[in-house]
């Protein structure tokens, strides 16, 4: 058997470009949404990341800007751009670019993001929300992924779904909207015991460990669909995933590529929840 490749990139166009349409709405109540993004340092992933993000908003008529701190600024002077950007009406969405250099609480930092503009649904009360089955802004990766079943037409109510990595950026946050939809959750993390044996189980596999290739083909159920959310640069320059691609394709049903499957789905998601965020300001 060979797995479908789901095409992440198809799929995230579709989104955008409806985006595009519902902004355009927007557009004639003099309404445009704005997401900025700040980014601390230099690291050059980051970078290419922010670009994109800043490219994607463009396309879909977002404004977008980058507010670029040294990567030795102090935490007061991040949370003053963070507050100013809370008050300034322009703004319907803001990002902080993660990882933050050492000498920044990230947690204070995501804290002080007003929750209405916490486009990363990072937020405590955003988490607090989803936990509690009412969400408002939801985590992008997640969301995406959750997009990509429903393009797959992925039954998800009564399935046996199966996370590995249990971080709040994707782990958790994919549990609880597999759990919203119906399905029965494992979540695994990197004290679970004989893996496979729980992955094997899975209907819906989603892989955040940030170890590459770790899963691979005799740890999944026949026929399964796979998510890769991994991202890992090798040597050679090439992406990589948390799956093992090659031995994962001749077992599973169908499974995201890396690159090309998640890494879209979360810009597009980004940019539906700036989108959200605005017009959330004209229905108030
Ligand atoms: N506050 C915050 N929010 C984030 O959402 C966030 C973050 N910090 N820090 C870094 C990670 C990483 N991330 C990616 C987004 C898109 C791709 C993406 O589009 N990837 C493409 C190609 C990537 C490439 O070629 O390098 C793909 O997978 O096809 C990847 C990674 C968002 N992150």
């Amino acid at each position: 058997m060979n797995a479908r490749i789901i095409d992440g990139k198809a799929i995230s166009a579709a989104i955008k470009t409806e985006v595009a349409q519902r902004v355009h709405t927007l557009a004639r109540q003099g309404i445009t949404p704005g997401l900025a993004v700040v980014l601390v340092g230099e690291d050059p992933a980051s970078q290419v990341y922010v670009r994109n993000k800043a490219a994607a908003c463009e396309k879909a008529g977002l404004h977008s800007k980058v507010i670029r701190l040294a990567s030795d600024t102090s935490e007061e002077a991040l949370l003053d751009v963070v507050r100013e950007l809370n008050n300034d009406a322009s703004v319907h969405g803001i990002l902080v670019q993660l990882p933050l250099p050492a000498q920044m609480n990230s947690s204070k930092v995501i804290e002080t993001i007003a929750p209405a503009k916490d486009v990363d649904g990072f937020h405590i009360s955003n988490a607090g929300l989803l936990m509690t089955g009412r969400p408002l802004v939801r985590p992008c990766t997640p969301y995406g992924i959750m997009k990509i079943l429903e393009s797959e037409n992925t039954v998800v109510r009564g399935a046996e779904a199966v996370v590995v990595g249990a971080s709040n950026i994707v782990g958790k946050p994919m549990a609880l909207l597999l759990l919203a939809a119906g399905a029965t959750v494992t979540l695994c993390n990197s004290k679970t015991r004989d893996l496979g044996a729980q992955t094997r189980r899975a209907d819906i596999l989603v892989v955040a460990t940030g170890r590459p290739r770790m899963i691979t083909g005799d740890m999944i159920k026949p026929g399964a669909i796979v998510i890769d959310v991994g991202i890992n640069r090798q040597a050679d320059g090439k992406l990589t995933g948390d799956v093992e691609f090659e031995s994962a394709c001749k077992v599973a049903g169908a499974i995201t590529p890396v690159p090309g499957g998640v890494g879209p789905m979360t810009i597009a998601m980004l940019l539906v929840n700036t989108l959200e965020a605005a017009e959330r300001c004209v229905h108030i």
